[in-house]
């Protein structure tokens, strides 16, 4: 198959939809239903497979994440999301056991290439994470931290002013204005989260990657950070790994159900939401099983 001819991934392959993903032999020519290239793709990732030691986490994905769009990804526990998002930023390298194959680009350019700097490649394509992790420093600080790291101000005034700035986007400015000197740490589970976002989008990141950032927040944070999710894709492109199927259908244009590390479906989230064409997708989003 021809990884990047998106009719290759067109047809639904009739045997596919009864497919056994316990029988790993039955895995092996499994081709993605939905589409999983688009025209506007920010990232491409083609035939990637990630193995910690001798465990094969994520097995011949290809996907495209469209630029100024949100792709939900979804998935019982274990099948791979988070991995799949880490090899976008390159964290698995962190794993000494982690190993990666495949391709994944950034606007075209190989992220695995032997001469990518990988912090520059974590500059533009941000992280937030689970649990909010704000740094034991102020409120301040923890924004003006990248851009420091990055020589992105030249003055005292243009770092005010970047931190100001992400403050705003993060939707956490007004909260904060008056305490920048306080410890991060010392803000609200949701209000750390944004603060989070604040640092990620500080060092003006094109991607930004979240994997689950509400699943420690109650309700009511959890809705601000959806709100912040839709205003931000006017700016950066983002993926995002949750279990709530609600957040999906509310937050991204694109979701991709991941089953025992395959990409089982993809497409627009109204349909997989409504017409799944894949059977292990409809169980997962009708809640039989996951
Ligand atoms: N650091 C690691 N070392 C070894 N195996 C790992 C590591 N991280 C993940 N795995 C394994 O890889 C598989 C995919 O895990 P991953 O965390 O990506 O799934 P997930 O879909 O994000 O799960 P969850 O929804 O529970 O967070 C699982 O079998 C997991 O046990």
């Amino acid at each position: 198959m021809n990884a990047n001819d998106s009719t290759a991934y067109g047809a639904v392959p009739e045997e596919a939809v009864g497919l056994d993903l316990n029988d790993h032999t039955a895995m092996d020519d499994y081709q993605t239903i939905g589409e999983p290239l688009v025209d506007n793709a920010k990232m491409s990732a083609r035939d990637v497979n990630v193995f910690y030691a001798d465990k094969h986490a994520i097995m011949d994905v290809s996907l495209d994440i469209g630029e100024n769009q949100v792709l939900a990804m979804i998935g019982p526990s274990g099948c791979g999301k988070s991995t799949f998002l880490r090899s976008l930023n390159r964290m698995n390298d962190i794993i000494p056991i982690c190993r990666v194959s495949g391709n994944i680009a950034l606007d075209g350019e190989d992220i695995y290439a032997s001469n990518q700097d990988t912090v520059l490649l974590r500059a533009r394509v941000g992280m937030v994470f689970q649990k909010p992790n704000p740094f034991p420093k102020s409120i301040y600080e923890n924004v003006a931290y990248g851009p420091r790291i990055h020589g992105l101000a030249h003055s005292k005034a243009e770092m005010d002013e970047i931190v100001e700035q992400s403050l705003r986007r993060a939707s956490l400015w007004d909260e904060v204005k008056d305490v920048l000197d306080k410890p991060g740490t010392g803000l609200s589970g949701g209000q750390q989260q944004r603060l989070c976002i604040a640092r990620a989008i500080a060092v003006s990141p094109e991607v930004i990657l979240m994997d689950e950032p509400c699943s420690a927040l109650d309700p009511i944070a959890t809705a601000r950070i959806e709100e912040l999710i839709d205003e931000l894709k006017e700016r950066f492109t983002i993926a995002i790994v949750t279990h709530s199927m609600q957040q999906a259908a509310r937050v991204s244009q694109r979701t991709a159900y991941f089953h025992l590390g395959k990409l089982i479906e993809v497409g627009d989230t109204k349909q997989i939401f409504t017409m799944p064409r894949h059977e292990l997708t409809e169980n997962y989003i009708t809640g039989r099983f996951g």
